[in-house]
């Protein structure tokens, strides 16, 4: 279970984040939804040690993570898959989820085959270049190479971005499953109502770097939340 507590990030003198706490369970994902530029993507690079936080805690399984570099929260369990997705353009779909091996054991230096089960487009394209696949195969590849660090929490900022509603689909099909596996804490950063409302078990709203509204899959209105994420 992630717990992020309290959290206020910076960049230079402007304050982003003001105090932001909510948990993500195992076997749940846990949506973090709001407009553009409330802070999303800040918050998630600061729970993967990709931006430093400047104030609370982020606790995983009941342990502080003390201000972790990015290799240092791959380390501890944290999988980032960033907005844009990040692929190395140049490198093969194998390579790419070969860079996933980075923060693990020598003697678990393997594609696992669930990974095929999930995206069996990318066992099709291995040995095909990131930078030639389709924005939907990029963004299965970058989820996948996430997977490859066998996360304890997966982040997800955005990953419907630029998909056509097919792939889309899949992606929330994977996600459902991923969660039902019950071995993950999903936190799903995403624009797309009605995507997020049908696959999140609880939700964040966020309004100028603060949580607005909060709560579980029935204990908020889709009106209520509708009312915090619309421009
Ligand atoms: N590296 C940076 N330096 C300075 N300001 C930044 C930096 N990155 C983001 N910001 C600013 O911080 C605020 C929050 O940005 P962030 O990307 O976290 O928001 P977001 O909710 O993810 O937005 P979007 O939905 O557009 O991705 C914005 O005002 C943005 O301009």
């Amino acid at each position: 279970m992630l717990d992020v507590r309290d959290l206020t990030l910076h960049y230079g003198q402007s304050q982003i984040l003001h105090g932001i706490s909510f948990s993500a369970e195992k076997g749940k994902v846990t949506a973090v939804m709001g407009t553009n530029g409330v802070g999303k993507t800040s918050l998630l690079k600061a729970i993967a040690g990709r931006h430093p936080y400047t104030g609370g805690d982020i606790v995983l399984d009941g342990q502080k993570l003390d201000h972790l570099s990015a290799h240092g929260a791959a380390q501890a369990g944290i999988a980032y898959v960033p907005q844009g997705r990040e692929v190395f353009p140049l490198m093969t779909v194998e390579e790419n989820l070969m860079t996933g091996f980075a923060c693990l054991p020598k003697a678990d230096h393997k594609i696992p085959d669930h990974i095929w089960d999930l995206f069996p487009i990318l066992k099709d394209f291995l040995h095909r270049r990131g930078g030639d696949l389709s924005g939907g195969q990029q963004q299965q590849l970058a989820i996948a190479r996430a997977l490859i660090t066998r996360p304890k929490v997966l982040l997800l900022d955005e990953p419907t971005e630029g998909i056509q509603p097919n792939i889309i689909q899949q992606i929330g099909r994977v996600i459902a499953q991923l969660r039902d596996q019950g071995d993950m804490a999903i936190v799903l950063v995403e624009q797309y109502f009605d995507f997020t409302w049908g696959l999140a078990d609880s939700f964040t709203a966020i309004t100028r770097g603060a949580v607005s509204l909060q709560g579980k899959q029935g204990e908020v209105t889709k009106e209520a939340l509708l009312e915090k994420v619309s421009i």
